[in-house]
């Protein structure tokens, strides 16, 4: 990679039994790049020294005990390595476990019994020293936000630090923690941060679609009972002018019917990059029998889950920028620093939307109720719709209450979009499974609105304007600058 700079740093990796290092390569160019291990100190080489020895508690200390929906409740008895019933999932690996999603989605399953382990490289975390942003919220490193938890609650959660793109790496975590089931939320998920330029542009496409080859290849090479469950996004299916059905859509045509994958008319480099992870897995269920369920989530609002507010060292992110930051957070923000709600063209694009605390219900209600063997499904995973003109007025009335003066204005749109369209999705699934929403309410968007007022100083308003255009990406590389 010509961009990469040789600078060393250290990742401390900690343990149930020691904690040990993991000496890093990582490019801290303007161009993105996930951290690259040295060949000589490689991670891969402790991980198994790790492992061996977890290997040996398993097989004292591992468990086949059976999963209700609420998910297992008891600790581990019994040999792992001899699980006879893999349909009742026990070991979740949440890749991406250190994300905005990840992070809620890794302690609530946790939370409810489940032994998890997170697998992440932590480039998000790099991203954000890339472009100069920050998150809202001060966030505490991976090891602390750990360590942080087995003290509140006794409760592991195991760690790996590598890249899924490299397959070496992503194979020693599944030969370690023998998931039962994997929750994917390891990709760029920024449609932005996609068309920033033309190297943002293939990295997300390279880094999101042979990371989920990887663990698709992994799965069947070693655990071919697992459950992936994979975050899809709305946005695949972009704003057809019919009903949009989940996953599939049955057809007559010319005398002839058919139950067909749902057309993708995805309109971003990120939002085509999980239309082509959804064709790879649809493909190898098929042709390997994979279980699958891709959720296809809408925008997520919100901070707080029950978890992370039991102590400030869990607190998750909150993106408020022009790249991460998505709709409603945004508005929340700038509503709390008088910034003017940056309604993008016309505002009548309608989305999806759900809470955080819907996500993490939503990913535990997928595990808990797998998919069969070589069946791929497809749920969508929001709650409500909104258009931004809908949520600009929503946010107003709301900081009006709270005496601020909330205005809005009409940006010039820097995406391609259709700005007044027809959206109607179903999204039944999850319902049926148990779903039980959080709407969007009175008294969540006052939460949410004095949480961004709590950490307005740590507000940078010049992060708050787009900065990328649909148009005008190009191929040379972008340098932000300070
Ligand atoms: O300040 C803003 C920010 C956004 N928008 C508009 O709000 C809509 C949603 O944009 P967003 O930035 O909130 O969300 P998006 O880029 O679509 O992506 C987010 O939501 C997706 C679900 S969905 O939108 O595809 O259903 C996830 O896949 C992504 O990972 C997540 O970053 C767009 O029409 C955008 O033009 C505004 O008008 N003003």
């Amino acid at each position: 990679m010509a961009h990469l700079l040789s600078t060393s740093c250290s990742i401390k990796v900690s343990s149930g039994c020691r904690p040990y290092s993991l000496p890093l390569k990582q490019g801290l160019s303007t161009f993105p790049t996930s951290l690259t291990f040295q060949a000589s100190e490689s991670p891969f080489t402790r991980l198994v020294s790790r492992g061996e020895k977890h290997q040996r508690n398993y097989t004292v200390h591992a468990t086949t005990l059976p999963v209700s929906k609420e998910g297992p409740t008891q600790p581990s008895s019994g040999s792992h390595q001899t699980l006879k019933e893999p349909s009742k999932p026990q070991r979740v690996m949440v890749i991406g476990g250190d994300g905005y999603c990840g992070w809620a989605t890794a302690l609530h399953l946790s939370n409810k019994g489940y032994e998890v382990a997170i697998v992440d490289s932590l480039v998000r975390r790099l991203f954000d020293h890339q472009l100069g942003i920050d998150s809202l919220t001060p966030i505490h490193s991976i090891h602390n936000r750990l360590r942080c938890w087995k003290s509140l609650t006794g409760k592991t959660i195991e760690l790996f630090i590598g890249d899924i793109c490299d397959f070496e790496f992503l194979s020693e975590t599944f030969k370690l923690f023998e998931p039962d089931a994997v929750v994917h939320f390891g990709e760029q998920r920024s449609a932005p941060y996609s068309m920033i330029d033309r190297s943002r542009a293939v990295y997300t496409q390279q880094n999101n679609v042979i990371g989920t080859l990887n663990v698709l290849f992994a799965i069947k090479e070693f655990r071919e009972q697992c459950h992936l469950v994979k975050l899809g996004t709305m946005g695949e299916y972009g704003t057809p002018n019919i009903d949009i059905e989940e996953g599939y859509i049955t057809i007559t045509h010319n005398g002839r019917t058919d139950t067909l994958p749902y057309p993708k008319q995805a309109s971003s480099f990120y939002h085509l990059s999980k239309v082509h992870d959804s064709n790879n897995i649809a493909f190898t269920c098929k042709a390997w029998g994979i279980r699958a369920t891709d959720l296809n989530q809408g925008v997520v609002y919100g901070v707080r889950t029950d978890e992370t507010e039991m102590h400030e060292e869990l607190c998750n992110r909150f993106d408020y920028d022009g790249v991460f930051g998505t709709a409603l957070n945004r508005f929340c923000v700038q509503a709390a620093v008088g910034h003017p709600l940056t309604v993008y063209g016309k505002g009548g694009q309608t989305r999806a939307f759900l809470d955080i605390r819907d996500t993490v219900q939503c990913v535990e209600l997928a595990i808990a109720n797998p998919a069969q063997p070589g069946e791929f499904r497809v749920f969508n995973q929001f709650t409500e719709r909104f258009s931004i003109n809908d949520l600009a007025t929503l946010v107003t009335k709301a900081g009006e209450k709270l005496g601020l003066n909330v205005q809005s204005i009409s940006v010039p749109n820097p995406r391609v979009e259709a700005e007044e369209h027809y959206y109607n999705p179903k999204h039944t699934k999850l319902v049926e499974l148990g779903l039980k929403p959080h709407i969007l309410s009175d008294s969540l968007l006052d939460s949410l609105l004095n949480f961004a007022i709590k950490y307005k100083d740590r507000v940078d308003t010049k992060q708050i304007m787009p900065s990328v255009s649909w148009r005008k990406i190009g191929v040379k590389t972008r340098t932000i600058t300070a």
